[in-house]
C-alpha cells in the first residue's frame, strides 16, 4: 500500500515547485524566443548548416584524448576525467570504409526498388490524398471560422477577469505564447479545438486559462463537474492539475486529482463535493465512474485531451470510447498535441463539432533551440551501447540529461551500473510504485540526481526546467515519440540538445529528424574507439556485480508482492464482515482483458521495429483506404464502371507523360559501376544520411507536390492571410 501522506506531501512539494520555477522561468516568453513567431526558413540554411557543424565537429574532435587510467575505484576514475572539455568526441573511424562500401550498395538497391513502388503507386496514393484532403475539409471549421482576426499580443486584450490575470502575473506569465494567443479566444467562444504546437510552448496554459475564465461564471447554486481533463500518464495529470490549481489561485474554482497509484478513497471524498475540474488519467477515471457513487458527467461542459494523438492510439482506445460514452454530446472539445493528428477516422470518435484547428507549427518540427546530434551504431557495434552511454555522460552530458531506454529492463541494468560506476542516477517505470516514481522525478528536479533514466512514461509532457540533454539509448518507435522525447530539453526558448544512439534499423527516423529540424542544428557526432573500449572494459569488470544485484532486486520484487499479498489476506480475515458488506466494484476491463490488451499492444509496438513489420503495416494501412474508398464509392458496379474511366484515365495519362531524363540511349549511356573512392564515402550511408535529408524523397512526386502546396501556404502567409493554420 502507498503511504498516501508521503505521496501527499510529494504532490505538494511538486506543486510549490512549479510555482517556484515558473517564477524563475525567463519571464515573459518574448515572440523572438518562442517557435512560431519567426517566418520559417526555406531549408536551404539548415542544410548549410549541418555541412558545417559536420565539418567543424570533426576538427574539433581530432586529437581529443581520453587519458583516463583503469582503477578498481570506478568512482574515482570517473571523477578524474571530469576537467576532460571534450564536447565533441569526434575521431575519423578508421574502420568506417569496409562497412560504407557495402551499406552504400544496399542504399542504392532500396532507393531504386522504393522509386519502382512509387511509380506504380504514386497515381492511387493521390487520389486516396484527395478523398482525404476532402474529408478533412468537410470535417474541420473553415480557415474563416477558425481565425481569430486580430492575434492578442497580451492577456489583458482578452479581456480575462481579474483573479485570472492575477494567476497569471503569479506564476510570471505576462504574455501570450503563439498557441495561447491563438487557442484561448477561440476556446473562450465555445469552440472544439484541435491545437498543435512544438513541445515546451506553453500548450497547458492554452486550454487552462479558457477553462478557469468560463468557469468562473458558471451558475453556482448546485455543485457540478464542468471540466474534465484526461492525460495519459500520471505523472502528467499531476503536473496539470499543479498548473491548473496555481493558475487558479485567486479563483473559488475546485479541482481534483484523479490517478491510479493514489489512494481511490481520499479521491472518491473529493467527488463527492463535485469538483468543478477533474483532471485524470483513463483507468482510474472509469473506475470512479463505475464504482464511485454520486460521481458522473452528466453536467459536463468541457472535455480536453492532453497528448491527444497519444489518447487515441490503441493502448487506451476502449478506455477513450467508454469515458466519451458517458459525457454530453452537447460538450466543448478541446485536444492538444505537439504532434496533433489530423487522422478524421481517429478523431471522429470524439464526435468533434467543425473543431478548429490550430496548428502553430508542423506537428513534425522540434524546438528551434535543440541540437539533435546522432552516433550511429553498426549493426556490429550494438553491444557497444552501454560503453557510448557511458562515454557520453562522463564527457558531454555531465548533469541535467535524461536518458530514455525501450524496456524497463534496461532501464534497471543501466541504473545499477551507474550507481556502481559514481554516476548520480535514477530511475522512473512502470513497475515502480507511484510514490516511487515521484520520488525520483523529485530527486531529478531537485538536482540530487544528474541523470533521470526513464522508459516512454517520462517522454510526453513532463516539465522540467533546465534539463539541458537528452540520450536517446535507442531509437524510440515513431518519429512523434522521438519529438516528445528530445522535447524534454530546449522548452520555452531556453536551449538544449538530444544525443540518439541510431543503429541501422533507425534511418528512416533520422531522415525524418535532419528534415523537419528547423534551425536547429544536426551534427554527426564520432566518439573515439579508444574511449568506447575503455568503457567497454570496465562494464565487463563490473558485470558480475550488476548481475548479482539485478537477482537481487528480483527477490525483493517477489518479497514486497508476497506481503501485499498476506497483507490483503490480513485485512481480510480482520474486516471480512465490513468488506462484504460494501457493493461490489465493477470493472470496465477484467484484469486479464487488460493483459491481453497491454501484451497486444506490445506485441505491436515491438513489432514496430522490424522492417517487414513495418511494411506489413504500411500496406495494411493502404489497403484500409483503399477499401474505405471502396465503401464510399457505392455499388460494386458503379465501382466497376469507374474503375474503367480512372484506368483509361490513368493510360491516357501516361500516354501524355514526357519521356524520362534517365532514359538510357547512346548518347546517355547506363552509368557503370566503378570502385568507390574516398571522397564518395562522404556521401553514402549514415553520413550522407546526416547531409541531404531530401535523399529518399526526391523523385517522389507527392512528396513534390505536398512542397508546392506548402510554399503557396508560406506565400499566402506572407500576404498576411493568417499564421500557421489552414
Ligand atoms: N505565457 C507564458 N509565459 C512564460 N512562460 C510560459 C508561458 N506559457 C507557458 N510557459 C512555460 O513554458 C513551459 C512549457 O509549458 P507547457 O508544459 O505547457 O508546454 P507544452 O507545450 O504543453 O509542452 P509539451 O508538448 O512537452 O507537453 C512551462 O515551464 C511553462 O511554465
Amino acid at each position: 500500500m502507498e503511504d498516501e501522506s508521503a505521496i501527499d506531501r510529494l504532490i505538494s512539494v511538486y506543486s510549490t515547485k512549479v510555482r517556484h520555477q515558473s517564477d524563475l522561468t525567463v519571464g515573459p516568453l518574448h515572440g523572438a524566443m518562442l517557435p512560431g513567431f519567426d517566418s520559417e526558413s526555406d531549408g536551404t540554411s539548415d542544410f548549410e548548416s549541418i555541412v558545417e557543424d559536420l565539418s567543424s565537429d570533426e576538427e574539433v574532435g581530432e586529437g581529443t584524448e581520453d587519458s583516463e587510467n583503469d582503477t578498481d575505484n570506478e568512482s574515482a576514475a570517473m571523477e578524474s576525467n571530469d576537467e576532460d572539455n571534450e564536447d565533441h568526441l569526434a575521431l575519423p573511424d578508421t574502420s568506417d570504409e569496409e562497412f560504407s562500401d557495402a551499406e552504400g550498395d544496399n542504399d542504392v538497391q532500396t532507393d531504386l526498388s522504393d522509386a519502382e513502388d512509387d511509380d506504380s503507386e504514386t497515381e492511387d496514393e493521390s487520389e486516396i490524398d484527395e478523398v482525404e484532403e476532402a474529408r478533412k475539409r468537410a470535417f474541420f471549421a473553415p480557415e474563416e471560422e477558425a481565425q481569430v482576426d486580430d492575434l492578442p499580443q497580451s492577456f489583458v486584450t482578452m479581456n480575462l477577469s481579474r483573479p485570472i490575470l492575477k494567476g497569471l502575473s503569479q506564476v510570471g506569465f505576462s504574455q501570450p505564447t503563439p498557441i495561447q494567443s491563438q487557442a484561448i479566444p477561440l476556446a473562450l467562444l465555445g469552440k472544439d479545438i484541435c491545437g498543435g504546437a512544438v513541445t515546451g510552448s506553453g500548450k497547458t496554459a492554452a486550454f487552462v486559462v479558457p477553462i478557469l475564465e468560463r468557469l468562473l461564471y458558471r451558475p453556482r447554486q448546485v455543485a457540478a463537474t464542468r471540466v474534465l481533463v484526461l492525460c495519459p500518464t500520471r505523472e502528467l495529470a499531476i503536473q496539470c492539475h499543479s498548473v491548473a490549481v496555481k493558475l487558479g489561485a485567486f479563483t473559488d474554482i475546485q479541482f481534483c486529482l484523479c490517478v491510479g497509484g493514489l489512494k481511490i478513497a481520499s479521491q472518491e471524498a473529493v467527488l463527492r463535493q463535485r469538483p468543478d475540474v477533474v483532471i485524470a488519467t483513463p483507468g482510474r477515471l472509469i473506475d470512479h465512474i463505475h464504482n464511485s457513487r454520486s460521481f458522473t458527467l452528466e453536467d459536463l461542459e468541457i472535455l480536453v485531451m492532453d497528448e491527444a494523438d497519444r489518447m487515441l492510439e490503441d493502448g487506451f482506445k476502449a478506455e477513450l470510447t467508454e469515458i466519451v460514452k458517458h459525457c454530453p454530446k452537447s460538450r466543448q472539445t478541446m485536444l492538444f498535441s505537439a504532434t496533433m493528428t489530423d487522422n478524421i477516422d481517429e478523431l471522429i470518435r470524439l464526435s468533434l463539432n467543425r473543431p478548429a484547428l490550430v496548428q502553430i507549427d508542423s506537428a513534425k518540427k522540434t524546438a528551434k533551440k535543440l541540437t539533435q546530434e546522432f552516433v550511429r551504431i553498426r549493426d556490429s557495434r550494438e553491444g557497444d551501447r552501454p560503453a557510448i552511454l557511458l562515454a557520453l555522460c562522463r564527457k558531454v552530458c555531465k548533469s541535467k540529461c535524461i536518458i530514455f531506454f525501450r524496456s524497463k529492463l534496461a532501464v534497471k541494468e543501466m541504473n545499477i551500473m551507474f550507481t556502481i560506476l559514481g554516476l548520480r542516477s535514477a530511475a522512473l517505470h512502470g513497475d515502480l510504485s507511484q510514490i516511487q516514481r515521484l520520488a525520483a522525478l523529485e530527486l531529478f528536479r531537485d538536482g540530487q540526481v544528474d541523470f533521470l533514466l526513464a522508459t516512454d512514461v517520462a517522454a510526453r509532457g513532463l516539465d522540467i526546467k533546465n534539463v539541458e540533454s537528452v540520450i536517446n539509448f535507442n531509437m524510440p518507435l515513431n518519429y512523434a515519440q522521438y519529438l516528445h522525447r528530445v522535447g524534454r530539453t530546449a522548452r520555452a526558448g531556453r536551449i538544449g540538445r538530444a544525443i540518439t544512439l541510431a543503429g541501422e534499423a533507425d534511418r528512416k527516423i533520422l531522415r525524418l529528424a535532419i528534415k523537419n529540424s528547423s534551425q536547429s542544428k544536426v551534427k554527426h557526432r564520432v566518439l573515439q574507439p579508444t574511449t568506447v573500449e575503455k568503457y567497454r572494459e570496465r562494464i565487463g569488470k563490473i558485470r558480475d556485480r550488476v548481475k548479482d544485484v539485478m537477482d537481487n532486486d528480483k527477490i525483493d520484487e517477489k518479497i514486497t508482492v508476497a506481503e501485499m499479498q498476506l497483507r490483503k489476506t490480513e485485512n481480510m480475515l480482520k474486516h471480512r464482515d465490513d468488506i462484504m458488506a460494501r457493493p461490489a466494484k465493477t470493472w470496465f476491463q477484467s484484469s486479464a482483458q487488460k493483459q491481453e490488451n497491454q501484451s497486444w499492444a506490445n506485441k505491436e509496438y515491438n513489432a514496430k521495429f522490424s522492417a517487414k513489420a513495418q511494411q506489413a503495416l504500411k500496406k495494411a494501412k493502404k489497403s484500409e483506404k483503399l477499401s474505405r474508398r471502396k465503401a464510399r464509392q457505392g455499388s460494386e458496379e458503379d465501382h466497376k464502371a469507374q474503375q474503367q474511366a480512372m484506368g483509361s484515365i490513368r493510360a491516357a495519362k501516361k500516354a501524355k507523360r514526357p519521356k524520362r531524363l534517365t532514359k538510357l540511349s547512346e548518347t546517355n549511356p547506363a552509368p557503370t559501376k566503378r570502385p568507390r573512392t574516398q571522397g564518395d564515402k562522404l556521401n553514402v550511408g549514415f553520413t550522407e544520411d546526416l547531409t541531404n535529408p531530401t535523399k529518399k524523397g526526391a523523385g517522389k512526386p507527392r512528396m513534390a507536390a505536398k512542397k508546392s502546396m506548402s510554399n503557396v501556404k508560406l506565400q499566402n502567409k506572407a500576404k498576411g492571410k493568417g499564421k500557421g493554420k489552414r
